[in-house]
C-alpha cells in the first residue's frame, strides 16, 4: 500500500485577479503561499519519497513550500529539483556524485501543466462571461470535450496527462513509494477522473480548492483503497 497526495497549487496572482491562466507562468500570491504553508502543516504526518510537479512556477512554489515549511514530510531528506530529466534536451547540469538516499527528488514535467486555455489566456473571466454568456463560459471551463477557442479540452488534457501519470507516477505508487504531485485544476481533474472512475458527466462537477491536499491510499495493483480531502 502507498500514499498518493495530489494538490492543486496555491492561489496565483491571476487566480486572485480572476484571469484565465492556462500555460501563462504566473507565480503564487501572498495568500497562495500561506495556503501552501497550511497544506504543509496538514501533511506533517505523511512522508513521501518522490515528488512530481508541473513545469509552471505556481506548482513548483507550492511543492517547495509544502516540503520546506514542515520538513517532516521529507523524512530527513533534502528536496532537489530534477528538471525534465526525461527530456532529450536535458543536459545534466545538476548531476553530481551525491548521496541519493539523502535526497528527495522533485521531478518537473510539462505533461502535468494546466490545460492550455488558448485565446482566453490572460482574459478576465467575468468580462468573457459578459461577452459570450455565462453558460458558454461554463462549458469552456468545465465540459469534458468542448475546448475553449484555440485551447485544450479536458479530454485533450487527459490524453496528455494520463500516459505520464500511469507510466511515471503510478509505477512508483504500485512499488510502494509515497508520492506527492503538485499540479493544476484541470490536469488534476484528468487524473482524478481516472482514479475516481468519473464519467465525463460526473467530472463537470469536480472542483478543486487551491492547495487542498487529496490523499489516496492505493494498493500494489493500483486500486484505490481510500481517499481523503484535507480541506479546512
Ligand atoms: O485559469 C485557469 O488556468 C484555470 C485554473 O485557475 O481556470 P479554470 O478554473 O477556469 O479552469
Amino acid at each position: 500500500m502507498a500514499t498518493l497526495i495530489l494538490t492543486r497549487h496555491g492561489q496565483s496572482l491571476w487566480n486572485a485577479a480572476n484571469r484565465f491562466t492556462g500555460w501563462v507562468d504566473v507565480p503564487l500570491s501572498e495568500r497562495g503561499r500561506a495556503e501552501a504553508t497550511i497544506a504543509s502543516t496538514k501533511l506533517r504526518d505523511y512522508q513521501v519519497s518522490v515528488c512530481f510537479t508541473s513545469m509552471l512556477i505556481r506548482a513548483i512554489e507550492t511543492t517547495v513550500i509544502i516540503l520546506t515549511e514542515c520538513d517532516e514530510i521529507c523524512g530527513g531528506r533534502i528536496p532537489i529539483m530534477k528538471h525534465q530529466e526525461d527530456d532529450k534536451d536535458w543536459h545534466g547540469w545538476d548531476k553530481y556524485d551525491g548521496n541519493p538516499d539523502g535526497e528527495l527528488p522533485i521531478y518537473t514535467s510539462s505533461f502535468l501543466d494546466e490545460r492550455y486555455y488558448g485565446d482566453l489566456q490572460g482574459k478576465n473571466k467575468a468580462e468573457i462571461a459578459e461577452k459570450y454568456g455565462a453558460e458558454q463560459v461554463q462549458i469552456w471551463r468545465r465540459s469534458y470535450s468542448e475546448a475553449p477557442p484555440g485551447g485544450e479540452s479536458l479530454e485533450n488534457t487527459r490524453e496528455r496527462v494520463l500516459p505520464f501519470f500511469t507510466s511515471r507516477i503510478m509505477t512508483h505508487v504500485t512499488q510502494g513509494d509515497n508520492v506527492l504531485v503538485s499540479a493544476h485544476g484541470n490536469s488534476l481533474r484528468a487524473i482524478m477522473m481516472h482514479l475516481d472512475q468519473l464519467s465525463p458527466e460526473e467530472v463537470v462537477k469536480l472542483e478543486l480548492g487551491t492547495a487542498v491536499p487529496i490523499v489516496y491510499e492505493i494498493d500494489g495493483q493500483g486500486i484505490v483503497q481510500s481517499k481523503e480531502v484535507l480541506s479546512a
